[in-house]
């Protein structure tokens, strides 16, 4: 399996702006499918996962490549094997060029039944998207390294696996005590430690505070640098209250709640996350593409 050294948190210095250009005029065929996430048939699962990364290309050769990089500007983080690079999530540089429709149906790869579900009641209960959402039950590796690089890198594989528009994500549980840790960690320290455990590594600090991120990452297909979104909620770790059944769910207490992540409504929680907050800044990035896609007259989308 692929893994990331922690050193390779220096690639964050290298994290400069600066604009992508493509030559490539897009357009691709558009279809108003139906909002929300519909059941993938048959579920796509891959329990030996390849590493093999797709070969290099081109921005002006990849039509997704390039819808994206014309309205992005793209900040490269330099992996380690220099090829790729990772888009942050991004401010408009209004390119005046054609855009290209964004795909017509994203995947969002995930082996987490309860990620899955807080996913589609958060899409369900937004605006319609003029794209479809399906699940696809892939197996990711866990990867080390910043959440980012981690997101982007699991968005590259499942890409490379389904070959099609790929939505992942991965969630950190980070304690301020302990400087983030366990951060992209948590799946394994939750594993070996169970709630009691996680709230024990605190008890020697006054400070309970902590913060549940989720990162989503996207990419309109294989070989495409994948963008980034980073959704962040505050609070501090308790004694297990609630509900069991989803992760850290009964030790974390947002601010401003006295209830848990299981405790809660599942419609408040979906509505505080940092799912929430990650997902939401996502979806805005895909509508924007899509409006503007419209505008410049490029795809079947501004038909
Ligand atoms: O296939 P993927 O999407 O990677 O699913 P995963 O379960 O491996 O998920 P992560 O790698 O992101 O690891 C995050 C860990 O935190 C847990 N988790 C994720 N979101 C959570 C949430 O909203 N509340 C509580 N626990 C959560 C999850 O069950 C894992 O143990
Ligand atoms: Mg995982």
């Amino acid at each position: 399996m692929r893994s990331m050294p922690l050193a390779h948190h220096a690639w964050h210095h290298t994290n400069t702006w600066h604009p992508i250009f493509s030559l490539a005029i897009l357009s691709s065929p558009w279809q108003h499918f139906p909002v929300g996430l519909r059941s993938l048939q048959p579920p796509v699962s891959f329990s030996t996962p390849r590493h093999r990364r797709p070969p290099p290309h081109s921005a002006a050769a990849c039509m997704a490549c390039a819808w994206r990089a014309s309205s992005f500007r793209l900040a490269p983080l330099i992996a380690p094997n220099k090829r790729h690079s990772l888009a942050v999530a991004a401010a408009p540089h209004k390119a005046a060029m054609a855009i290209a429709a964004p795909p017509a149906t994203i995947y969002f790869a995930t082996g987490n039944k309860k990620k899955l579900e807080e996913v589609v009641a958060i899409l369900e209960a937004g605006h319609k998207l003029p794209f479809a959402v399906q699940p696809a039950a892939v197996e990711l590796p866990e990867l080390q390294g910043e959440p980012e690089e981690i997101a982007a890198e699991k968005c590259r594989l499942a890409a490379d696996r389904l070959q099609a528009a790929v939505m992942v994500e991965d969630t950190c549980l980070c304690f301020n005590a302990l400087k983030g840790l366990p951060g992209p960690y948590i799946k394994w320290f939750l594993q070996k430690l169970g709630h009691d455990g996680l709230n024990r590594m605190l008890a020697g600090f006054d400070d309970k505070s902590a913060y549940a991120q989720c990162t989503f990452a996207y990419t309109p297909g294989p070989g495409c640098d994948p963008v980034v979104f980073v959704g962040r909620t505050d609070g501090r770790i308790v004694a297990a209250r609630g509900p069991a059944d989803f992760g850290w769910d009964p030790i974390f207490e947002p601010d401003g709640f006295d209830q848990t992540y299981a405790e809660l409504d599942k419609q408040v929680k979906n509505g505080i996350s940092h799912r929430y907050r990650s997902l939401d800044k996502l979806r805005a990035y895909l509508l924007d593409n899509h409006a503007a896609a419209a505008a410049t007259g490029s795809g079947e989308a501004a038909a």
